[in-house]
């Protein structure tokens, strides 16, 4: 499928109406275009990245590419890029807007902040979907955790964040044939500025779900976000990360020695995320045949792939109302935005600038 060419943003034609979110990089703003749509009846997401940041500018351009790519192999439950734009100060590019937030605010919002095993086989059906298509563009993702999980309009998925994604050579084409190179990860290297409470970022994604190949500083591949799937799924039926330790030193030790740990007797889903945790590898579910090794297993049983977007009620549909436009006429200044993060992190010696990834 071949795309028109995307029109460029002017930033002097967008109303920011609030952040949705700031990143170790970034901030994503919700903004509306006072030319097009004054009334703010259609909003779209605008993540903007000051390029003074260390390896920002590579992050975000290669982060455009990976949306580039989506828009001629477009996907369900994977974004679009609608534009994009840089100047002297920003890169920015815009996606469209996700109305029901993130997977971890959702988590907090149900009773004993889990999902139960029906809710947890719908979500986790459509991430492998959206992980299956990147594999075969030959994308690795690298940074799965519920908050690059995003429920749009219509209750389906999105993943989001592809910055620290990365080209591989793909192995699991139509046909099963091939065989995949793999990217070096540089050894873990301990990154300050994490506040009280929130994840923070390593080189290569967040650390309770590093994989152990990325925390001894193997070579690694696909297979990275199949493990990823699988402390995804933990923390959705038990409302923590298995591996979680006392510090980030702990957390490593137990990622790379530990077995993960069930309550009561083995289901289906306890049996599923003890296939995707195994420590090596090339023994891990997924590696082998891809995402049909996960599809196929017993706890998808009866699940009709090729239906989900169709058939499959989606657990949780954002109503209208969960939109908070009523700061629509605040506007915030993106420039005064990043003015006063930049004076925050200076005082914190925080992640923002400081983000180590040696790779590129
Ligand atoms: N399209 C969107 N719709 C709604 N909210 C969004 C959208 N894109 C991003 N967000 C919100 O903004 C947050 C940060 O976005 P994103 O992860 O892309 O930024 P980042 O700077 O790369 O962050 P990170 O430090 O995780 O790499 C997300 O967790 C989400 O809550």
């Amino acid at each position: 499928m071949t795309m028109p060419p995307l029109p460029n943003l002017n930033l002097n034609n967008l109303k920011t109406i609030k952040v949705l979110g700031t990143g170790a990089t970034g901030t994503v703003f919700l903004v509306h275009n006072l030319v097009t749509d004054p009334l703010a009846k259609t909003p779209f997401a605008l993540k903007v990245v000051d390029k003074t940041c260390r390896y920002s500018d590579k992050r975000a351009h290669w982060e455009i590419n990976v949306l580039n790519n989506l828009n001629e192999n477009p996907h369900p439950f994977l974004p679009y890029l609608i534009g994009s734009c840089e100047t002297n100060e920003f890169i920015s590019w815009a996606i469209p807007y996700c109305h029901g937030r993130d997977l971890n605010v959702l988590r907090h919002r149900q009773p004993d902040n889990v999902f139960s095993v029906n809710i947890i086989r719908f979500y986790l059906a459509e991430i492998v979907c959206a992980l299956e298509h990147l594999h075969g563009l030959g994308i690795v993702y690298r940074d799965l955790k519920p908050e690059n999980i995003l429920i749009q309009e219509s209750g389906h998925v999105t993943l989001t964040d592809f910055d620290l994604s990365r080209k591989l050579t793909p192995s699991y084409t139509s046909l099963g044939l091939g065989s995949e190179k793999k990217t070096k990860s540089t050894r873990v290297a301990p990154v300050t500025g994490a506040t009280r409470g929130e994840r923070s970022n390593s080189f290569v994604g967040t650390e309770e779900y590093l994989s152990p190949e990325m925390v001894r500083g193997d070579g690694h591949e696909f297979a990275v976000d199949w493990w990823a799937v699988g402390i995804l799924a933990y923390e959705m039926l038990y409302g923590t990360t298995p591996f979680r330790g006392k510090n980030r030193k702990d957390t490593y030790g137990r990622i790379v020695n530990m077995q993960p740990r069930f309550n009561g007797k083995s289901t289906p889903l306890t049996d599923l995320i003890t296939k995707l945790l195994v420590k090596d590898p090339t023994r891990r579910l997924g590696h082998g045949r891809g995402a049909w090794e996960i599809k196929e297993h017993p706890f998808f049983v009866g699940l009709r792939w090729d239906l989900l977007t169709e058939v499959v009620r989606p657990p949780f549909i954002p109503s209208r109302d969960n939109i908070e436009l009523t700061e629509k006429s605040a506007g915030i200044d993106i420039k005064d935005h990043f003015r006063n993060k930049k004076k925050r992190n200076s005082s914190l010696d925080s992640v923002s600038c400081n983000v180590s990834l040696s790779e590129f």
